[in-house]
């Protein structure tokens, strides 16, 4: 009975507003408008669904793998060359080239070169007789300042999922084609996502020269630990791995996991523990985020642990480069990761599955032995100082001769550098391919900086003054005999167990066009680097 009533109380007051002819056409005006617009919008949702029906859309960000897969597969497509508006990226991680012999023969510099989609632009391209839209754009992540996230966004004119099955399935093996040579390093940024590094060559297995049966151990154990999925999951059991390579510094602990890495065409994810801002919450959630198949990798994990210890003070030979992480100052230790924490992050709930975890150290007694039990490190191995096998066989692959050029690279060598004599003046060897030298002997290579006075009163130009050593020439050819020998000569002169292999690539570099005086002169630089680290440690203590 109410609404009669309250209907009795509000009907004068329509039937006056209504008299007033202003707003009866404004209330008609809102009633059409408002039609119009209502028939706008359902045209707009039933225009946009009859095209959902016939277009199939995907979106792929820029911190997932498609991505990647997506933007090498897109750069190969022969529609993309018509494409007019792009962006040029220069870096390996586009680039789709394998081979980088292809980037060392390519004197331009633009066999790297890839075209792609340019940010907020709009492309359409047919694939299979189907057109495709694709739309490249990048948004800022709230809450991250400058940061930004990348997504390819692709509609293609089918109702069919298994295209989009085929272009994924292409992209990929772009991508592996891409990655043939070479493995992706991630490091973590600064709001605990992974972001890629660098790319790096593989590294041959061989390149790695450690006494009989320690790389094969390494490498045999980690392809059957990725062979055994299933194994472990029958049984219950974390489907991880770790190693913990430890001993002297400068003996191939890391070159040996960028090997491994190339070998089982795994990434490398570099967790610094020591990264300012890291917390155990955020090494979680780092971990956890690993993708299923990759590397782990935590370089010297004592120092990162006790800021207390320091690694010791040890020198660094010249050509001493880790092939894996670019050289950087060292940083002050600003951890906040707890053992606990690492412990945790390393099996607790959020640990991923199917990891390989390397970590490396030179300070094995000081790790926690909880640290070091197996489920966590599962193999340590012990890597020392240079035996003389292994001195042996570095001298040998060291001046190892090149893989031949094409005949006309050669012979435009051989007639532009004089042919290269023994020390004792004598050719090296009758077969005449050994008695071409490829490279120039430059006397001035090791002598210390010339002097104004030194130079020729005939040459106008002053010499050049460094210090190191000139990167220059190739190595004379050498029989293998001739190299056996030479090889032999420098070994019998290394001791067992006292300089690192680090140290013995430095001196080899040292003596890159000279191997006769390689295996003459190593005694006297052994004695020298002895005494300087004897002075050092007096100095120390
Ligand atoms: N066993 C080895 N075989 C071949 N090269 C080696 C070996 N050990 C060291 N090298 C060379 O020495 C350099 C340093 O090696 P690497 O960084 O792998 O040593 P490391 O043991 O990881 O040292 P650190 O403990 O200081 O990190 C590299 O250029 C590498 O080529």
């Amino acid at each position: 009975m109410a609404a009669p009533a309250a209907f009795n109380e509000f009907g004068p007051l329509i039937s006056f507003i209504l008299s007033i002819s202003a707003l009866r056409d404004w209330a008609k005006l809102l009633i059409i408008g408002s039609f119009f617009e209502t028939c706008r919008r359902l045209l707009a949702i039933l225009w946009s669904s009859t095209i959902d029906s016939f277009f199939l859309t995907a979106s792929f960000e820029d911190h997932d793998d498609t991505y990647k897969w997506m933007m090498i597969w897109l750069s190969k497509q022969p529609s993309w060359k018509n494409v007019r508006n792009v962006n040029i990226s220069t870096g390996d991680r586009y680039s789709g080239n394998a081979s980088h012999s292809e980037e060392e023969s390519d004197p331009s510099g633009l066999s790297n070169i890839s075209y792609l989609p340019a940010l907020s632009g709009s492309y359409t391209l047919w694939y299979k007789y189907r057109w495709m839209r694709i739309t490249r754009v990048s948004e800022p992540i709230p809450g991250w300042g400058p940061n930004h996230r990348d997504s390819l966004n692709i509609s293609i004119f089918t109702r069919n999922h298994g295209i989009l099955t085929t272009i994924l399935q292409e992209a990929k093996k772009a991508y592996q084609d891409a990655q043939g040579s070479s493995i992706t390093v991630y490091v973590s940024d600064s709001t605990n996502c992974w972001r890629e590094l660098a790319t790096r060559r593989k590294r041959p297995l061989e390149s790695i020269i450690l006494d009989p049966g320690i790389r094969e151990l390494v490498v045999e154990d980690a392809q059957d630990f990725l062979a055994s999925k299933g194994w472990y999951a029958e049984r219950g059991i974390p489907f991880r791995r770790g190693y913990l390579l430890y001993g002297a510094p400068g003996s191939g602990k890391t070159s040996l996991i960028h090997s491994i890495a190339g070998e089982l065409e795994l990434d490398v994810y570099i967790i610094s523990l020591s990264r300012s801002g890291l917390d155990d919450t955020g090494l979680s959630e780092l971990i956890s985020d690993l993708p299923e198949r990759c590397i782990a990798l935590m370089e010297d994990i004592d120092a990162a642990l006790h800021n207390s210890l320091s690694r010791e003070d040890v020198p660094t030979p010249p050509n001493h480069t880790s092939e894996l992480i670019p050289s950087s100052p060292p940083a002050h230790n600003t951890s906040k990761v707890s053992l606990s924490g690492l412990l945790n992050a390393l099996d607790g709930i959020g640990a991923q599955e199917g990891r390989i975890l390397f970590a490396t150290t030179n300070k094995y007694s000081s790790l926690d032995p909880a640290l070091c039990r197996p489920g966590r490190m599962d193999l340590h191995v012990e890597f020392k100082l240079a035996s003389r096998y292994q001195a042996d066989v570095l001298f040998k692959r060291f001046y190892l001769p090149s893989s031949p050029k094409p005949a006309a690279d050669d012979d435009q060598e051989a007639k532009s550098s004089p042919a290269q004599s023994h020390p004792n003046g004598s050719t090296p060897d009758g077969d005449p391919d050994n008695l071409i030298d490829l490279g120039v002997t430059d006397d001035t290579t090791n002598s210390p900086p010339s002097s104004p006075s030194a130079c020729s009163e005939k040459s106008e130009r002053v010499a050049p003054t460094y210090v190191g050593t000139r990167h220059r020439g190739h190595a004379p050819k050498l029989s293998s005999d001739q190299l056996s020998a030479l090889a032999g000569q420098f070994a019998s002169a290394i001791p067992e167990r006292v300089v690192s292999m680090a140290a013995l690539q430095g001196y080899l570099m040292s003596q890159k066009n000279r191997p006769w005086e390689a295996a003459k002169e190593v005694s006297d630089w052994l004695q020298k680097e002895l005494a300087d680290k004897k002075a050092r440690n007096e100095t120390k203590s």
